[in-house]
């Protein structure tokens, strides 16, 4: 017995005295500025500011891409100040994550309609002149993003974007307060406490073995197919929502199903973007598309996918006045998905 309590008192010391990873100290950093609202106005004041205005990220055209500039909490006090802003406005930030070095980052939006910063729409062109960028669109500029700054703006997006539409107890009427880190809002009436959400949505690829399906909607940029995705329905797994969405949409049995990867998605209001494969039952194979959904789909073959997959979105017409088949860009979770069934068409028929 005495011997056992000595092995696990040196094997206690052993875990505590070892140096930490930099992701944990990162992760444990970020999870005490959620907690310690004194440790992140501490972390503000060091920290990095991403600004937008009406969920519009503030971006810098830099050859073919998009940059995001930071600023420090020093610039942005200058900035309000110089357009007659609050310095509350400040408080409206959110934590969106920090660098290896603990600099903590933050997102600000100076346009939504907050009591604050009801001047602010008033501003954005003076604001864009001032602070050299514009405030872009995210649909429109994401895929002109470096993959850390897609990932933070989208994660900064749907947690401003979650706050404006969550200043109210859904029970009391009261306006709800939210921590500094932006991690939680709680309403002082009742106590309850309100976390950010995000809604899972499930992205599949179906294949019959040789071919994979791939459809678009109307709302689709011209040409584009994806797989097949659909929100999943409170009480669902994951299989449940992958075979009842498949059905609903085309009118097939998925059998066997693996999954893939997820993706934290900003539209429509942040997703959790959960990718598998899946595969029809033997024959069954004629698509009954619903149309109230899609506008088109229909069986490609491995060569047609392979070359698509090569191939920039091409924005012109052809002759015929159709556009030329293209698939979602790399930054989405349909392109990685279909990419991976080019790569190993078998991957999709693997057992369950
Ligand atoms: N990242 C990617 O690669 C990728 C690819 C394809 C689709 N997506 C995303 O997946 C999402 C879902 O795909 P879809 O539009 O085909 O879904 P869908 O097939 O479930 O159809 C959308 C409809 O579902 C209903 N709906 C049910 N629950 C909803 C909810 N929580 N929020 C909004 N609508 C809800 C609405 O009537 C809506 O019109 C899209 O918004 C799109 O942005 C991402
Ligand atoms: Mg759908």
């Amino acid at each position: 017995m005495s011997l056992y309590c000595g092995i696990t008192r040196r094997r206690k010391s052993f875990w505590c005295c070892r140096l930490l990873s930099t992701y944990v100290t990162k992760t444990r950093y970020l999870s005490e500025l959620k907690e310690d609202d004194d440790a992140c106005k501490k972390a503000q004041q060091t920290g990095a500011f991403y600004l937008f205005h009406n969920l519009a990220p503030l971006l810098q055209k830099s050859e073919h891409q998009y940059l995001a500039p930071q600023h420090s909490l020093l610039e942005l006090e200058r900035l309000l100040g110089k357009f007659g802003q609050d310095m509350q406005t400040i408080e409206d930030s959110v934590l969106i994550g920090c660098s290896e070095q603990q600099e903590a980052w933050f997102a600000l939006d100076l346009g939504l309609n907050s009591s604050s910063s009801i001047n602010a729409s008033l501003q954005k062109p003076e604001m864009e002149t001032e602070l050299k960028g514009s405030f872009i669109g995210l649909r429109k500029a994401l895929f002109q993003l470096n993959v850390k700054d897609a990932s933070l703006l989208s994660t900064a997006q749907a947690l401003l974007r979650w706050h404006d539409a969550h200043q109210f107890c859904s029970r009391s009427g009261q306006p709800t307060k939210k921590n500094v880190a932006g991690s939680k809002r709680v309403c002082p009436s009742n106590k309850i406490i309100y976390y950010p959400q995000m809604t899972p949505v499930v992205i599949t690829l179906v294949s019959d073995g040789t071919r994979c399906l791939l459809a678009r909607q109307s709302s689709f940029p011209k040409g584009m197919y994806s797989a097949l995705a659909g929100f999943c329905d409170i009480g669902e797994s994951l299989e449940e929502a992958v075979r009842r969405e498949v059905a609903e949409e085309v009118g097939l049995e998925v059998e066997r199903l693996q999954y893939s990867a997820s993706q934290h998605w900003p539209f429509p209001n942040g997703a959790l973007m959960i990718a598998c494969h899946a595969t029809v039952k033997p024959g069954q194979t004629e698509i009954q598309m619903n149309l109230r959904e899609l506008e088109a789909a229909a069986w490609f073959s491995h060569d047609e996918v392979a070359t698509a997959l090569r191939k920039d979105n091409p924005s012109y017409q052809q002759q015929n006045g159709a556009f030329p088949f293209w698939l979602p860009p790399k930054l989405a979770i349909a392109h990685q998905l279909i990419k991976e069934w080019v790569e190993k068409p078998t991957c999709s028929i693997l057992p369950a």
